[in-house]
């Protein structure tokens, strides 16, 4: 029998880096908006964020103290204490500084500018905190006792110029680059933005993703099964995931195994989404209803993968605005599997985060392994062991088996060419956390 190229096309099987390699090179990162900082949390700067103002913006004390000028204390000692006269308090945020003059010192705050005349501070443990007494622990409250602010201070420590004083510009300078643009922005980064003063910044914005369950047998979580039903539970943890990834995702009402309710889904979705997910319906079978309402669809493939689960794959671009759309198989397993190695690099490159792929790590596994296809990626779920290196198979083979996904953090792969694996051997492991 002759095979035209249009089946060898159709009966091609394809690998699993083909796959994500073919649908990394029809995505272009999402375009740049200028987003609150909090809502850029997670996401890659797109902009060089240069510092409008020092940091800090003056010179202030690093600690609870007095103000003083260091000639002043010059061979203080606790029997040999140098009295200064206190002239006022200076808390975090006062603008009008007094000024220090030889013999006095000003009570001084944590954070607050160093007041004119003095160029160091001494901590409060240094002094008699105008007790007359030993030592100090601790200022007195201003709203308990209003009378430290004035009266002597003993001081029993000498202290350098610049002494528990934090300069200007100490931290980052004016005109200085605070952020590259590419910075994925996390909570530090997102502190500093806060710091020199940015409310907005412009980043790659998180991927809306629609996640759509087919199958005329889904019942959602929290009803009552009838015969012959189950509960939707994948559109559940793709939606998880996709959050997980990055992605500002929700899911819509599982679609029955109709094509018109189908494609009316799919069509009133597209507007609102940058990427699509289904699950279900792409095997071959009489009513694989994501095969049979988009298998027409100009830019849209159906594949079959040398990969096990997740053999059966849909991808394309769809609809006016081009939006990807991944076609995932429904057994539960199958479709997560299919989600972290093939829309989770997705999401992250519309976000431009790299690496857009999951991290692997090489270790010992501890249980055997059997059975695994020949010339199929397999890919088991394992728990991941970090301090003994080790992986340990969790559960079997079967697609359909969500209890032991959930008790996995990793999956094992097995090369193309290997079907049996002994305790003790050396895997790749895919880290899901
Ligand atoms: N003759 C063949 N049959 C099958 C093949 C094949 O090559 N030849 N491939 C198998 C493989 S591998 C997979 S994977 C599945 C994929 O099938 P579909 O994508 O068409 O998925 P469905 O038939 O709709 O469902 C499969 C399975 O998963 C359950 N399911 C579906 N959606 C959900 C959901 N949202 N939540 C929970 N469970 C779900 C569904 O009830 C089925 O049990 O095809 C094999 N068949
Ligand atoms: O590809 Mo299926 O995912 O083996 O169950």
């Amino acid at each position: 029998m002759s095979t035209t190229p249009d089946h060898a096309e159709r009966d091609r099987i394809w690998t699993v880096d083909e796959h994500l390699d073919d649908i990394l090179r029809n995505l272009t990162p999402l375009d740049p908006a200028d987003l609150p900082i909090l809502d850029a949390h997670g996401c890659v700067l797109a902009e060089d964020v240069t510092v409008p103002v020092a940091l800090p913006p003056f010179d202030n004390s690093s600690m609870d103290g007095y103000a003083v000028r260091t000639a002043d204390v010059a061979g203080a000692t606790g029997d040999a204490p140098r009295v200064l006269t206190v002239i006022g308090d200076v808390h975090a945020g006062l603008g009008e500084l007094p000024t220090v003059r030889p013999g006095e010192a000003a009570r001084i705050m944590t954070g607050a500018p160093l007041p004119p005349g003095a160029d160091a501070v001494v901590p409060v443990e240094w002094t008699d905190a105008g007790s007359g007494a030993g030592p100090a622990i601790a200022m007195r409250a201003h709203s308990a006792d209003p009378s430290g602010a004035t009266g002597e201070v003993r001081v029993h420590r000498p202290v350098e110029p610049g002494g528990h004083v934090r300069a200007r510009g100490s931290d980052v300078t004016e005109g200085e680059l605070a952020l590259a643009a590419g910075t994925l922005l996390g909570p530090p980064q997102i502190g500093l933005l806060a710091a020199v003063g940015r409310a907005r910044v412009r980043v790659r914005p998180r991927p809306r993703v629609v996640v759509i369950s087919t199958g005329s047998e889904l019942v959602p979580p929290g009803e009552q099964l009838t015969p012959g039903r189950i509960h939707d539970s994948n559109s559940y943890a793709l939606v998880a995931a996709a959050r997980d990834a990055g992605a500002d995702a929700r899911r819509v009402d599982a679609v029955a195994d109709e094509v018109a309710s189908l494609r009316a889904v799919v069509a009133q979705q597209l507007s609102g989404a940058d990427i699509v997910v289904t699950s279900g319906g792409v095997s071959v079978g009489a009513y694989d209803v994501v095969k049979e309402a988009l298998g027409g669809e100009d830019g849209m493939q159906f594949r079959k993968l040398a990969m096990q689960p997740g053999k059966p794959q849909g991808f394309g671009l769809i609809g006016p605005g081009r939006t990807p759309l991944f076609g995932l198989p429904g057994n539960p397993v199958s479709s997560y599997v299919s989600f972290e190695l093939f829309v989770r690099p997705a999401i992250r490159a519309l976000m431009g985060i790299e690496p857009a792929r999951r991290e692997t790590v090489r270790a010992r596994c501890t249980g055997e392994i059997t059975h695994s296809p020949k010339g199929r990626r397999q890919f088991l779920r394992g728990r991941y062991d970090p301090e003994g290196g080790t992986v340990a198979p969790v559960g079997g083979s079967g697609s359909h088996l969500v209890k032991a996904l959930a008790h996995a953090d990793a999956l094992i792969v097995v090369p193309e060419d290997v079907t049996d694996v002994t305790p003790g051997t050396d895997v790749e492991v895919i880290l899901l956390t």
